[in-house]
């Protein structure tokens, strides 16, 4: 039996991207945890916040983590999954956690690529650019307090997955991995 993989880290860092990839190399389940909220809720993240304001998107989401949360799933989480003290507690004890740690200038050009608006609805009243920095700066540490590995996201996608390999083979262990 195989703990599950969480990905954690901003908007745009690829948490779906890679853990999509991951997931079927490894021929494991994938389950992202936004997409699973949107089809419980029938409507966008943009709709939910619209309509219950962004703690219900956040209740949602608490409940989207603990409901998919199985062994050999790869779980991409959401940006902000790590904001809540349970959240990262019980990703940390349930599985393995993945930080895809990239600078704000990356992210922002690949938001800005693709910015799926109603999946991403702004969460400050900043300019696009601003917010990402504002918003990473804020919760760097969440990111680093939860994860088990950190691997640089600013790597081609292949790239990615072969370090997030390294580290799942490795014991785990209390001591936070770099891999970069
Ligand atoms: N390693 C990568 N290199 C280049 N583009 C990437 C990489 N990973 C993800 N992307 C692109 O960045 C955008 C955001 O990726 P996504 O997986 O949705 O991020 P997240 O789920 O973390 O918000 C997508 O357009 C995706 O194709
Ligand atoms: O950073 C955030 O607070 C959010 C990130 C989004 O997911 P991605 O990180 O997959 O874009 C989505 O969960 C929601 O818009 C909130
Ligand atoms: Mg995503």
């Amino acid at each position: 039996m195989t703990q599950p993989v969480f990905f954690i880290g901003p908007r745009g860092c690829g948490k779906t991207t890679v853990g999509q990839a991951l997931a079927q190399e490894q021929n494991w389940h994938f389950v992202d945890t936004d997409h699973w909220l949107q089809e419980r809720a029938q409507m966008n993240v943009a709709e939910i916040v619209a309509k219950e304001g962004w703690e219900g998107f956040r209740a949602r989401e608490t409940q989207a983590l603990q409901a998919v949360s199985a062994t050999s799933t790869v779980v991409a989480t959401g940006g902000g999954m790590v904001l809540a003290e349970a959240n990262r507690r019980f990703m940390r004890e349930a599985g393995l956690v993945i930080y895809l740690r990239a600078p704000a200038g990356v992210l922002a050009a690949r938001l800005d690529a693709f910015p799926q608006a109603g999946q991403r609805p702004a969460l400050t009243a900043k300019p696009p650019e601003e917010e990402i920095r504002e918003v990473l700066a804020e919760r760097e540490p969440l990111y680093c307090e939860t994860a088990h590995y950190i691997v640089d996201a600013a790597q081609p996608l292949e790239r990615i997955i072969a370090d997030v390999q390294a580290a799942l083979s490795q014991p785990a262990s209390g001591a936070l991995r770099l891999y970069s």
